[in-house]
């Protein structure tokens, strides 16, 4: 996405109990790309969706969309849920049975908006479903409709609750690449309820990590990905890390590329189908990436920056380094990395196994 297109910043700031639980949270969702909100079960997501959405009224503070309140607690300010435009995605799709495919779809379309009704069709894969009735929708074919409903009825906000959630491998896929590109097409903010660090990967820009209620950690996400001191509420992601890098040579057939860093090193990297000079994001698995070495050709250097003990495998332990100013996490044999006993920012020399190239929006 674009940065002259940013959409509306989203202000948190609010308190609500709910039975014993106890919600509270201060942040600043950014007004462009995907902010997931990621915990474990419990902590907290849903319920700060449906204080987002206006389904729930906080007991303190305020929500705030591109500086306007739609609540105030102390200013007294309540905007109801129907004039917030913000479209809501549950986690089940919610169509009405009684309405084909397009009537679902036109019943969310604002009378006082042009109407996209096509466009949204198009990016959404809807073309041949309109005549179809819910009932006999696949569940990724009922999302994507679901989707559609709520982006036209123009919203300045869309919410998606966990919307992989009992999706199989391919069609998970599927959903992925179509909201991929809704994310890349549409200057509309999204916030991602999930628990699915693959979904997270795939889809986010930023990052809310929430545990019984409150704000563990945030930022983009290659920098949260990043934080060895969050190992064990990142466990999920397996240390996963996300580079941004630039194509220098386009895969042929193979989808297998070059891509280069801004400091002009290069390595080859699957999912390259983009022409030269686009960016992608790349993703690195801890498990691949290994220490090589000094003067080892077809490697690529990095600073050392921490490391810690693998909880994993009292044999490996987990380090950081930088490359071209961009954070890398590996997972590492303690043997090989003791011989080397780096001291912080030392060089070192890496093998980055077969990064996983996708869409830099
Ligand atoms: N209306 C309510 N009354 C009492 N407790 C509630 C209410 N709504 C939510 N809770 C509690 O608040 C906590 C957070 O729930 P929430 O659904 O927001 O978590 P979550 O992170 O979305 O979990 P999951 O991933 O399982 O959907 C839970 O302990 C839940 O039992």
């Amino acid at each position: 996405m674009s940065e002259h297109r940013a959409g509306p910043v989203l202000d948190l700031h609010c308190a609500k109990r709910l039975g014993d639980f106890d919600l509270e949270l201060s942040s600043i969702l950014p007004g462009q790309g995907v902010s997931a909100l990621f915990g474990p079960s419990g902590s907290g997501k849903t319920s700060l969706l449906r204080l987002i959405s206006g389904l729930d009224r906080p007991d303190r503070g305020h929500v705030r969309l591109g500086g306007e309140p739609l609540v105030d607690v102390a200013g007294r300010r309540w905007v109801a849920v129907h004039r917030r435009r913000i479209g809501v995605v549950f986690q089940e799709p919610r169509l009405f049975p009684h309405y084909r495919v397009r009537g679902n779809l036109c019943y969310g379309l604002r009378s006082d908006t042009p109407s996209r009704f096509d466009d949204v069709v198009t990016l959404l894969g809807l073309d041949t479903l309109l005549e179809r009735w819910p009932a006999t929708l696949s569940g990724g074919e009922a999302r994507r409709v679901a989707i559609g409903r709520a982006l036209l009825s123009a919203p300045r906000l869309l919410l998606l609750d966990e919307p992989l959630s009992g999706l199989d491998g391919s069609r998970k896929g599927e959903l992925i690449d179509y909201l991929q590109r809704l994310a890349a097409e549409l200057a509309l903010p999204m916030v991602l309820v999930s628990h699915d660090p693959e979904e997270v990967i795939a889809l986010a820009d930023h990052l809310l990590l929430l545990e019984r209620g409150r704000v563990v950690d945030e930022g983009a996400l290659p920098a949260v990905l990043g934080r060895l001191d969050l190992e064990a509420r990142l466990d999920g992601f397996d240390g996963a890390s996300l580079l941004e890098a630039t194509v220098v040579e386009e895969a042929r057939g193979t989808r297998l590329g070059r891509l280069a860093f801004d400091d002009g090193q290069a390595l080859a990297a699957l999912g390259v189908d983009a022409p030269v000079g686009t960016k992608m994001r790349l993703r690195f698995a801890a498990d691949a990436v290994e220490l090589s070495p000094p003067g080892a050709p077809g490697t690529l250097a990095a600073r050392f920056v921490a490391q810690v003990p693998s909880r994993r495998d009292p044999g490996l332990v987990e380090i950081v380094v930088e490359l071209a100013g961009q954070r890398l996490r590996a997972r590492v044999a303690r043997e090989a990395f003791e011989r080397l006993a780096p001291a912080p920012g030392a060089m070192l020399r890496l093998i980055p196994g077969r990064p996983q190239a996708s869409r830099q929006r």
